[in-house]
Order: C-alpha cells, then structure tokens, then sequence
C-alpha cells in the first residue's frame, strides 16, 4: 500500500549485474519517478568513508546517505537503485522488487565489464545464495516483496511493464500514457 501521506516510492535490488540501473532508468523514462541511483550519489556527494582497496568500490556511509534522502524520500515520488537493502527506513518503500539472474548470464555480465577472480566469485555466490532476495524479506514486509526474473531484455521490458502496472493500481498519476 502506498503511504496516502506521500507520494509513491519503490527499491529495485539485486546483486550488481542483475540490471538495476538499465530497469530504473526504464521506468523512470516511463513514469514520473524520480531515479535514485545510490552508487551514483555516494560518489558524487561523497557519502562515503574512501575507497575499499579490496572490494574496489567506495565505503558507502549509510548513516549519510539516509539523512541526504531522507527529505526527498519523505515526499515521495522515486525508484531507488542499489545493491543492498537492509539501511534504509522500512518506512520509505512501498515496494521492494529484487532483480534475478541465471548464474551463466550474471557471470557473462559481469566478466564483459571487467570483473575478475574475487570480486566475480563473490557476487556469483551472492546470486546463488539469493542473499538479496533473503535480505529484503527480512528488512521489509512480504507482501511488499517482489522478486522477477532478468535475463533477458524480454524480461526486462515484462518488468518495467509489471512495475507501471503497480503504479497504475497504486498510484495513477505517476504513469505517463
Ligand atoms: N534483463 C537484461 N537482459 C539483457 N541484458 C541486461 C539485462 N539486465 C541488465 N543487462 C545488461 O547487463 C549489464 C549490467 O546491467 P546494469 O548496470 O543495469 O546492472 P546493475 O544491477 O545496475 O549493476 P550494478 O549494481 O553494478 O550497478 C548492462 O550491460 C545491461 O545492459
């Protein structure tokens, strides 16, 4: 149920690879939501505490982030994209989708954007052990849950359909005909 205090918000998640940002940029050319890509932000307002020599990737502060969102959050209106989800408020989201790959097609993907030997193994096993999937039903409601297939640009086009389709029910005018 959307929050009739605000605007509509939704989480897309899933491990890296699974195509977050591909999907969000999607609906957000579909709809009226507002995209929230967190690696983007962390870097560019340096929500972070440096830079992980072993993850290779910024240590994002979720402390930081949460209070720079928490206004725009708070009115509602974005589909927020990031590959964790247990720092946020619960109370920001109306519907958590988790993204899924296949193993083969994950690993391609991420081996075509240059990840190697830990760091492709680590969210290899990250997919495999659906541990977005389990962290999103732990940090939010069931019901508000959505795990969907993506493999494919079919899927990925059946997923922005199924999310305007949400919003329609939930909250019309955020849908652009
Ligand atoms: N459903 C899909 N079908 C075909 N290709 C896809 C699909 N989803 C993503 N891709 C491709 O996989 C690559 C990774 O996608 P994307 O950057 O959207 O993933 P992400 O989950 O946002 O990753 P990260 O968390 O690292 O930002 C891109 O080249 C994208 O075009």
């Amino acid at each position: 149920m959307v929050d009739g205090q605000r605007g509509p918000n939704i989480l897309v998640t899933g491990t890296p690879g699974t195509g977050k940002t591909s999907t969000c940029a999607l609906l957000a050319q579909a709809t009226r939501l507002k995209h929230v890509n967190i690696g983007e932000l962390v870097k560019e307002k340096e929500l972070h505490d440096g830079w992980d020599d072993q993850l290779l990737c910024h240590i994002i502060n979720e402390d930081l982030v949460c209070d720079h969102l928490e206004e725009q959050m708070s009115a509602g209106g974005n589909v927020v994209d990031y590959h964790g989800c247990d720092f946020f408020p619960e109370r920001w989201f109306d519907l958590v989708v988790v993204l899924q790959a296949k193993t083969a097609v994950l690993y391609d993907r991420l081996a075509n954007r240059g990840y190697m030997d830990e760091k492709l193994h680590n969210n290899i096993q990250c997919e495999i052990f659906q541990v977005l999937l389990e962290e999103a039903r732990e940090s939010y409601k069931e019901e508000i849950v959505m795990p969907l297939p993506s493999d494919t640009i079919e899927d990925m086009s059946n997923n922005v359909g199924a999310l305007k389709e949400w919003l329609r029910t939930h909250a019309p005018s955020y849908v652009i005909e």
